[in-house]
């Protein structure tokens, strides 16, 4: 195969549209991250993918060929599901070669095969055992085993670490994506959760209300938000809201500095959005908006410690590794800070958007 492509497709439940216009190419060999919160069409748009649902317009193309109407059973995508969907009463070898069986492979190619997928996701011993007798994370690597018995073309993954717990998780998306690598194979995971998508993604899709938000690799995700939602979803970020004035951005009594002139009409609403990391403490001599600041809360979490204040425009959290700045902060200093001209992205701003 060659790329899968997505154009214009949409999704219609009733009044409901699930998913809006989306056009998409998705790489031979990379991994991509649906990621959005709850409700913003991610699994209808992997369902259709998989043709487990039917456009309601719009059409997928696989290596040039038009798939939008093809049944799931004729395409040879491998599906991993949240609840994995492991037959209980077989054995592991059983559900991984279920699928060869039926499909009238013969049963000592089927086994072969069965042992080769096995090793491969690290199970080979295990494949007497019956599903009951498994973690969560063994329960896992089955699932993927089956899904790769068929040799997909792609490989298409729901939430698949959300049966797991937190560090099992952390150690799966690893596996996943290292395995992923080395199969080369074509694949698309539906997540809620920035982390895992960032963990495991060549490309990130952030979704939000059934519309593709941004695409780009987790650090253009983080590091260039193309709006305040995907800026707001990813990571932390300081809001605030100002207005054009002179190609830079007047909040309150404060004139905000930009690397560039803002792109946007004198007068025009904006939001500005500063991750917690950028802004400097109590420093001089940074390109920047240097503003005066009182510090209402310090936390330390682990090797990274949060300053909250009360500045010039409004609340503000700056994080930034402990020792690195091994001054003292107190409730009730005053100090300033610098707002990087770097760090700050500007949006505009409808009403619509982040708070
Ligand atoms: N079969 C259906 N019938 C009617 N509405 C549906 C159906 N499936 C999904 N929807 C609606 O379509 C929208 C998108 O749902 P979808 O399950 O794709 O979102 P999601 O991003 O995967 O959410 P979650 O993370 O909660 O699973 C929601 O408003 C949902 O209520």
């Amino acid at each position: 195969m060659n790329g899968l492509q997505l154009s214009g497709i949409y999704k219609d439940f009733g009044s409901v549209r699930a998913v809006e216009n989306v056009n998409l190419d998705f790489a031979e060999g990379e991994l991509t991250a649906l990621l959005g919160p709850s409700g913003c069409g991610k699994t209808t748009l992997l369902r259709m993918i998989a043709g487990l649902e039917m456009p309601s317009g719009g059409s997928i193309n696989l290596g040039g060929n038009n798939i939008t109407g093809l049944a799931a059973h004729k395409r040879r995508f491998g599906m991993v599901f949240q609840n994995f969907a492991l037959f209980p009463h077989l054995t592991v070898r059983e559900n991984v070669v279920y699928s060869l069986v039926i499909s009238g492979t013969s049963k000592s190619d089927a086994i072969a095969t069965g042992e080769r997928l096995l090793d491969l996701v690290q199970l080979s011993g295990y494949g007497d055992r019956r599903i009951g007798e498994l973690s969560g994370g063994q329960r896992q690597r089955v699932a993927i085993a089956r899904a790769l018995a068929q040799e997909p073309e792609v490989f298409l993954l729901d939430e698949p670490m959300s049966a797991l717990d937190a560090k099992l998780r952390e150690d799966m998306q690893v596996e996943l994506r290292l395995l992923q690598q080395r199969l080369g194979i074509t694949t698309i995971v539906v997540t809620h959760d920035q982390r895992e998508a960032m963990t495991m993604a060549d490309k990130i899709v952030v979704m939000s209300q059934g519309r593709v938000e941004q695409v780009g690799s987790p650090q253009e995700i983080y590091h260039q938000p193309e709006n305040a939602f995907v800026a707001d979803f990813i990571g932390k970020a300081n809001f605030f809201d100002g207005v054009v004035e002179g190609g830079k951005i007047r909040v309150g009594d404060a004139l905000l500095e930009l690397k560039t002139p803002a792109g946007f009409l004198g007068g025009s609403p904006v939001k500005i959005a500063c991750r917690p990391e950028t802004p400097y403490l109590d420093t001089e001599g940074v390109a920047g908006s240097r503003l005066k600041a009182k510090v209402t809360f310090v936390r330390d979490v682990g090797p990274v410690r949060d300053i909250h204040l009360e500045t010039e425009i409004g609340p503000m959290v700056v994080e930034y590794a402990r020792g690195e700045t091994d001054r003292s902060f107190s409730i009730g200093q005053d100090t300033t800070v610098t707002l990087p001209v770097e760090g700050l992205h500007v949006f505009p701003r409808t009403g619509q958007e982040a708070a």
